[in-house]
């Protein structure tokens, strides 16, 4: 019966339309130093009730992404490439155009809600205020009606309707969050680390919640975490960033019990001795975004490095298993690479990648 009740919450196999798709989108933002390719040349599609997971490093370019995708971004920041919602090209909109898309269409949920919600508001003016941004002429009725059937959803009790946020535990005040950003029905959503200042137990509340927002709203979510146990419980897709780039996407079982990318085999292995032989760091650091190696970012730390990487950027293949990888090392153990050359192929010195870390 339990199964029943998963297959329903899961419908991997019943992807839904195109809520969002992105080509080669870029992000950077202007800075004394040149820009920082914060996000260098992403594509990727996210359908009706899909839940993508994004993971990397820290400073991988994970948020910005989230923001760019939103067109939540500071001063001093730009987007290129292609951004289409539901079949429209959002960079092509006037700011007062997007402008109007941000809450209605799209939604973001963040990760502190406490400076998101104003303590001298009751929950009902939260929802009120804003159901009216959107739609000035909303009845009292209906502005009551959608904010208790949402609040039901997130398993709080209309006798809370009423009630301040500091009379919410943290875990009821991250779901009346996701409950305002929800109350719009936006069709696509990002969450950019809901859970890090919440225990294990509110944990498993939001995953359940995740799988819950699929099952009734058929929203498309864009989820960002350093948790891998959350995208393996949470997700459908897996989508990992490395240095302004995703490096390797696809089904998130398939991601994780064969990963294509050295990578998300380092990023894996580091979570899992995490939990059995302490601690386990990839060596090394991200490369600074002004400047990134030449080739593929990821070699100067790869421990499957060649010749090629340190010269040619790889490009993004489909592989066996269906993931997609950009990886030169991939594409030769998968009999995809069969243009590189011997000298290509030898594996890359450690004194080069040296001099590459510094350059
Ligand atoms: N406003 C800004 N101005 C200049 N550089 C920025 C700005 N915001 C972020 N960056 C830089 O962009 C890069 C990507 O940052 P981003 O916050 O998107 O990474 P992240 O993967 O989300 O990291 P984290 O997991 O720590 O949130 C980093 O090099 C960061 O220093």
């Amino acid at each position: 019966m339990t199964e029943i009740v998963e297959d329903r919450v899961t419908p991997v196999d019943a992807p839904g339309a195109t809520v969002l798709e992105a080509r080669d989108l870029r992000v950077w933002y202007a800075t004394d130093r040149g820009p920082v390719r914060a996000v260098d040349g992403v594509t990727f599609e996210l359908h009706e009730g899909e839940i993508l997971g994004l993971v990397g490093e820290s400073g991988c370019g994970k948020s910005t992404l989230g923001r760019g995708l939103i067109g939540l971004l500071p001063e001093g920041s730009a987007r290129d490439g292609e951004l289409r919602f539901r079949g429209k090209d959002m960079l092509k909109l006037k700011p007062r155009e997007q402008h109007a898309m941000r809450g209605r269409d799209l939604g973001m949920i963040f990760q502190e809600p406490l400076t998101r919600l104003n303590p001298l508001m009751r929950i009902s003016e939260h929802f009120s205020e804003t159901l009216k941004t959107h739609d000035k002429s909303i009845s009292k009725a209906e502005i009551e009606r959608r904010s208790l059937e949402v609040l039901r959803v997130m398993g709080i009790p209309p006798t809370r309707f009423h009630a301040y946020p500091h009379e919410f535990s943290g875990g009821m005040r991250q779901r009346l969050m996701i409950a305002l950003t929800l109350v719009l029905r936006p069709p696509f959503v990002v969450a950019d680390e809901p859970t890090t200042a919440l225990d294990v137990l509110v944990e498993a509340q939001i995953i359940r919640i995740l799988h819950d927002l699929r099952a009734n709203y058929r929203t498309a979510l864009l989820l960002i975490t350093h948790n891998l146990g959350i995208i393996a419980e949470a997700c459908d897709r897996v989508a990992v960033m490395y240095a302004g780039e995703i490096v390797e996407i696809g089904d998130a079982r398939e991601v994780f019990s064969r990963p294509k990318h050295p990578y998300t085999r380092e990023l894996l292995r580091a979570t899992i001795s995490l939990r059995t032989t302490g601690l386990n760091y990839i060596d090394g650091a991200p490369p600074d975004l002004v400047e990134p190696p030449p080739g593929c970012h990821f070699h100067p730390r790869c421990p499957d490095a060649m010749k090629v990487c340190a010269t040619r950027h790889p490009v993004l293949r489909q592989h066996d298993g269906g993931s997609t990888a950009q990886c030169w090392a991939a594409d030769l153990a998968d009999g995809l690479a069969d243009d590189l050359t011997e000298t290509e192929r030898t594996p890359l010195p450690r004194e080069e990648i040296a001099v590459a870390d510094e350059a």
